[in-house]
């Protein structure tokens, strides 16, 4: 048996992961040019797709990570724990936060009011993957990769009890596997 055998659906391949990077590359570079962003991953889930993305970000950016967590299985609880903070000041900066998906929002809408607080420059996100059908709070999303329909997604950094980060595309995982 292979990972594989658990993914009923291919839902992005890795060639059109990397197209959507250097799109949204392409558009963040022309956005932020001389302002010096910092890019946030939010942790884990963001690994993959920050590595990609600032591959195709051509002005100085500098990045940086934190580590939130709400979802233990399929569900969120609501309650988002920040695991470890930034390690500087976001204070005039221009913040960029990179995510893997934005599902009911309750991750970003949590962190944004808090980075707001900070006194930052500006606050905008690049997610890879929005599932709009599953929003429970409303979070203002610039930059988009692609929209996908509800269901359970695994694979280039997304888990589902800590596996299948290590796909290097993005699966529908089987209901089985997980009810
Ligand atoms: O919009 P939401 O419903 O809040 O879901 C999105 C968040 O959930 C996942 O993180 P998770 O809490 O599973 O942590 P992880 O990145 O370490 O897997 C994902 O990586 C996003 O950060
Ligand atoms: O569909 C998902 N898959 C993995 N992690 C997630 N976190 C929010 N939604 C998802
Ligand atoms: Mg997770």
């Amino acid at each position: 048996m292979t990972l594989r055998n658990d993914i009923s659906d291919i839902v992005l391949s890795e060639e059109k992961i990397i197209s959507l990077a250097k799109s949204l590359g392409e558009k963040i570079t022309e956005d932020y040019k001389d302002k010096n962003p910092l890019l946030v991953g939010l942790l884990k889930g963001s690994i993959m797709f920050m590595g990609d993305l600032i591959k195709y970000i051509d002005t100085h950016v500098e990045i940086d990570f934190m580590d939130v967590s709400s979802y233990s299985g399929t569900k969120s609880s609501g309650d988002v724990k920040i695991i470890k903070d930034l390690n500087q000041s976001v204070e005039d900066r221009h913040i960029l936060f990179v995510e893997d998906i934005i599902d009911t929002g309750q991750t970003l809408n949590a962190i944004i009011d808090l980075i707001e607080y900070r006194k930052a420059a500006s606050v905008e996100i690049v997610t890879l993957l929005d599932k709009p059908a599953n929003r429970k709070v409303d979070v203002d999303v610039k930059y988009v990769g692609t929209e996908i329909p509800d269901g359970f997604v695994v694979g280039y950094g997304l888990d589902f009890d800590e596996k299948y980060r290590n796909l290097p595309y993005i699966g529908l995982l089987k209901p089985e596997i997980y009810q």
